[in-house]
């Protein structure tokens, strides 16, 4: 069952020289209990993608197209009427967890305050017992709800931040870099508790990191998005084993690895193009080491090889 879809998604950042596409034209879908990973280098989309679905963009953003949640179609949504669906149907774990843990809250006021959004009637008592919940199955005894988020470790804080993201029991959940901040051996617990959580909860999940190498084991599925477009969606193993597109093949290429004799190319030669007045054929091209004539003249359509969609010409059935 599908929980959340865009078709033709537009998010635009307006700015005295103009829109920024951001998000341009873009075609996701995420099924019931998936996880769906969204890779890619900085300033690529990924969090205007994460935010705009939740509309905490600023107000003079653009939406066009299609996005819902449900059925229920967000782009159309007035702010009041989003609210609703905030929290509730969907949850948003964000890099920094101070996003969401008010410093000069206690743990247990800041669930409360979430919960009481959504269910007025509920009483301090009945949000403390729910609290309790949910810490407890994100590893946090139930008793520091009492304290405030800076006593709390960097991995602890972002547990309760998961916690506070789980509260409501939403149907998806997006995660913006939940473990960037944090240091690896921390970063393999969040990821690992992330994937019970999904299970246990049956909730989907997009997880949207610059690296590769965190979606690898939680994803079912990977979009890559480049310069506000998505230009490969494949299963996870299938885009680790037979990428199709060359800024994947690329972008695994980055990974890094802990083999010292490895000098060879760690990161992407070039950068992205201006999303103020992008390329009008594909937007990978200046930097695509097999660019061909029509690359750079006409935008790609995505076609589907073995399974993958594709947003790039060598995979055209056009011959140029
Ligand atoms: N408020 C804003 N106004 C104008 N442009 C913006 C705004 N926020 C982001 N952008 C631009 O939109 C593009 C996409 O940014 P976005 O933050 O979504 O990328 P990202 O892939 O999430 O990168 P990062 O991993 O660095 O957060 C970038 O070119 C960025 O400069």
């Amino acid at each position: 069952m599908t929980i959340f879809e865009a078709k033709n998604l537009k998010v635009y950042y307006k700015t005295k020289r103009g829109y920024v596409k951001a998000v341009d034209n873009i075609n996701f879908s995420i099924e019931k209990g998936q996880v769906v990973g969204l890779v890619g280098e900085s300033g690529c989309g990924k969090s205007t993608f994460g935010q705009g679905i939740l509309k905490i963009l600023p107000p003079s953003t653009f939406y066009d197209g299609y996005m819902s949640i449900e059925g229920k179609n967000l782009v159309k949504m007035s702010e009041k009427e989003i609210r609703v669906i905030r929290g509730k149907k969907i949850g948003m774990i964000f890099q920094d967890p101070m996003t969401s843990l008010n410093p000069i809250m206690k743990i247990e006021k800041i669930f409360y305050e979430a919960l009481k959004t959504h269910e007025p009637e509920i009483t301090l008592d009945e949000a403390r017992e729910r609290t309790a919940k949910v810490l407890e199955k994100v590893g946090i005894e139930p008793e520091r709800m009492k304290e405030y988020s800076f006593q709390f470790s960097g991995g602890m804080r972002q547990r309760a931040m998961i916690a506070l993201s789980l509260v409501l029991n939403p149907t998806l959940v997006i995660a913006d870099e939940p473990t960037t901040s944090l240091d690896v051996i921390v970063q393999a617990q969040i990821m690992e508790l992330l994937g019970e959580l999904r299970k246990e909860y049956d909730m989907s999940m997009i997880l949207i990191t610059h690296d590769l190498g965190v979606v690898a084991e939680t994803a079912d599925k990977i979009c890559v998005m480049y310069a506000g477009h998505i230009v490969e969606e494949a299963k996870s193993e299938d885009l680790y084993y037979s990428p199709k597109h060359p800024y994947t093949k690329l972008l695994l290429k980055s990974i890094p690895n802990t083999n010292i004799d490895d000098l060879s190319l760690k990161y992407i030669p070039g950068s992205p193009p201006d999303l103020l007045n992008p390329p009008k054929g594909c937007r990978f091209a200046e930097r695509c080491p097999f660019k061909k004539r029509i690359c750079e003249l006409k935008e790609p359509e995505v076609v589907e090889v073995n399974e993958t969609k594709v947003k790039c010409w060598l995979y055209s059935e056009v011959k140029v």
